[in-house]
């Protein structure tokens, strides 16, 4: 039987990261993934297929042109479901390449196989040919992440009732889509979908969306979405969901409305895939929704050299946080040294337009009963804004009017999920207001809204070199 210092259970972001992180302190390092590809949820079915999509339609519709050329404008008049696939695969092709190629380069070992806990420190490879392999790991890390929760009531076929893996593989863009779930994935889909002109519904049980993020950029998106004739059913249930002999779907809300569509994603959550590791065989238990718990500093679960990281620990399940964890869990394992990471980190959502946000929000402030000042800047207040035919968004800064600390950054509209990186920085850095008043911005930029929100919250906190 092969032993390694660290086996990998997932080639994910989190078990990708870790399992580099560990081979370049020197260890030997196995990583077993299922898939037919290295990449995990995050290449193959999350993360790149739904911003390549994303990129697509925006680029084929014309969508950053109309604030210029008006609503009718389309670079593309008919868009097909190929045409969207087509970036989509070329995509995926390079990055399964450079993640083959790190774990070359880095001596990673990585065997195609469904992993199953034998004792805590064994585990039995299943290969598709058949062969079973036994490997044991000084270490464990899982790193399974997460699929599609789907309720045996709703009739997922594949083609007209889909969750959001299969909807990567459609034949034909719907002239009308209905989406269960107003979580990220379901409003990035939703949003995405009307982009390429299909009549969106959303529904969702809760009254609100989003609820994480701040309210003020919610409102905003929500006025956004509604302004281009998206449907959003809020604190409604969706009861049933049929697909009817004329081949549309038929959704029956808890108070009897129904809601006729072409296709209809469910988008109610995922579960942790920890049905098949055979945790039991480790001491381990999984909660109702598949996940694992941790200490949060290390990634050890309750047997201490078994450590879990990514999605299937939970909130905030990012791409991003994944491969900070993994590379902690995997550092931990090996006896390095491990810096916990700061500890606001931004969240990104890929909707049309995106929002992005980093620290308190501005509910969380006022919770807090932290004396506070908003600034806020329109895009359509910049240079760049103008140029770029920009009607929509909002950028906010909260600043402490104790300590003129920013505690948090909120944007909602084009290039949010990189402008956000800015505020970042500065948050966790520990910058004040007079950053944003003192240093010149390039001009002109969307990066200016900075320079004019800081402005407009310094206005109001008043100017402490006049202070008596
Ligand atoms: C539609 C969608 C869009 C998303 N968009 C974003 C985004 O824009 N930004 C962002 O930061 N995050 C996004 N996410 C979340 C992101 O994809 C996840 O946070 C990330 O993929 C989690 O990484 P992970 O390492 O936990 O594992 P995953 O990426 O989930 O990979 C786990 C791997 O483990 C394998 N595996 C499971 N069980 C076994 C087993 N027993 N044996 C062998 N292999 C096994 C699976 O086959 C899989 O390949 C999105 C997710 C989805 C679904
Ligand atoms: N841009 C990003 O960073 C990004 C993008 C996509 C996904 N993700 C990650 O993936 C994870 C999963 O996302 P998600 O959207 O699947 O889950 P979620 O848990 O965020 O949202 C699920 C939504 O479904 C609703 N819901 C629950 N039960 C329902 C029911 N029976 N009928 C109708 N609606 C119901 C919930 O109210 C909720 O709004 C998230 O935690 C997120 O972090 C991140």
């Amino acid at each position: 039987m092969q032993e390694y210092d660290l086996v990998v259970v997932g080639s994910g972001p989190a078990g990708r990261r870790g399992a580099i992180q560990a081979a370049k302190l020197g260890r030997k390092v196995l990583v077993i993934e299922q898939g037919k590809r290295v990449g995990g949820v995050s290449v193959h079915t999350g993360t790149i297929p739904s911003k390549t999509l994303r990129e697509t339609a925006l680029n084929l519709s014309g969508w950053r042109e109309r604030g210029f050329y008006g609503r009718a404008y389309r670079v593309k008049q008919e868009i097909s479901a190929d045409d969207l696939r087509r970036r989509l695969l070329i995509t995926l092709d390079h990055e399964v390449e450079v993640l083959e190629h790190q774990f070359a380069r880095n001596r990673v070992q990585h065997i195609r196989g469904k992993a199953t806990f034998l004792t805590p420190d064994t585990m039995e490879i299943a290969k598709d040919d058949g062969e079973t392999i036994h490997v044991q790991g000084k270490s464990i890390m899982l790193a399974v992440g997460t699929k599609p929760y789907r309720p045996e009531s709703i009739p997922f076929d594949g083609v007209s009732v889909l969750d959001s893996d299969e909807l990567l593989d459609i034949q034909e863009l719907p002239r009308s889509m209905a989406v269960i779930g107003a979580g990220v994935i379901g409003i990035e889909y939703a949003t995405i979908f009307s982009a390429l002109d299909t009549q969106v519904t959303v529904i969702d049980p809760k009254s609100t969306i989003l609820d994480f993020i701040d309210k003020e950029i919610i409102e905003e998106f929500i006025h956004d979405l509604r302004d281009r004739n998206m449907k959003l059913i809020l604190g409604q249930k969706a009861d049933k969901v049929e697909k009817l002999p004329n081949g549309k779907c038929e959704i029956t809300l808890d108070n009897g409305r129904r809601v006729t569509c072409d296709m209809v994603l469910y988008a109610a959550g995922r579960v942790g895939a920890t049905d098949s590791l055979n945790l039991a065989a480790a001491g381990l238990t999984a909660d109702s929704r598949g996940r694992l718990s941790v200490n949060p500093e290390t990634f050890q679960t309750d047997v201490p050299h078994i450590y879990a990281a990514g999605d299937v620990v939970g909130f905030p399940a990012l791409a991003s946080t994944s491969m900070e964890q993994g590379r902690i869990a995997a550092r931990v394992a090996v006896g390095a040294i491990a810096k916990e990471p700061p500890k606001y980190f931004p969240y990104g959502i890929y909707a049309v337009p995106e929002i992005s946000t980093c620290g308190l929000t501005e509910e969380e402030v006022k919770e807090r009963g932290i004396p506070y000042e908003c600034g806020m800047a329109r895009f359509r207040e910049t240079s760049r804004g103008h140029i770029m035919g920009l009607n929509s968004g909002l950028l906010k800064m909260i600043f402490s009017l104790k300590t003129r600390r920013l505690l948090g950054v909120h944007i909602v509209g084009e290039g949010a999920t990189e402008l956000v990186h800015i505020g970042q920085a500065v948050l966790n850095l520990k910058g004040t207001v007079e950053y944003f008043v003192e240093n010149t911005f390039n001009y002109p930029t969307l990066a200016e809204a900075y320079k004019i929100a800081g402005l407009d919250a310094w206005n109001r906190m008043g100017d402490l070199s006049q202070a008596g």
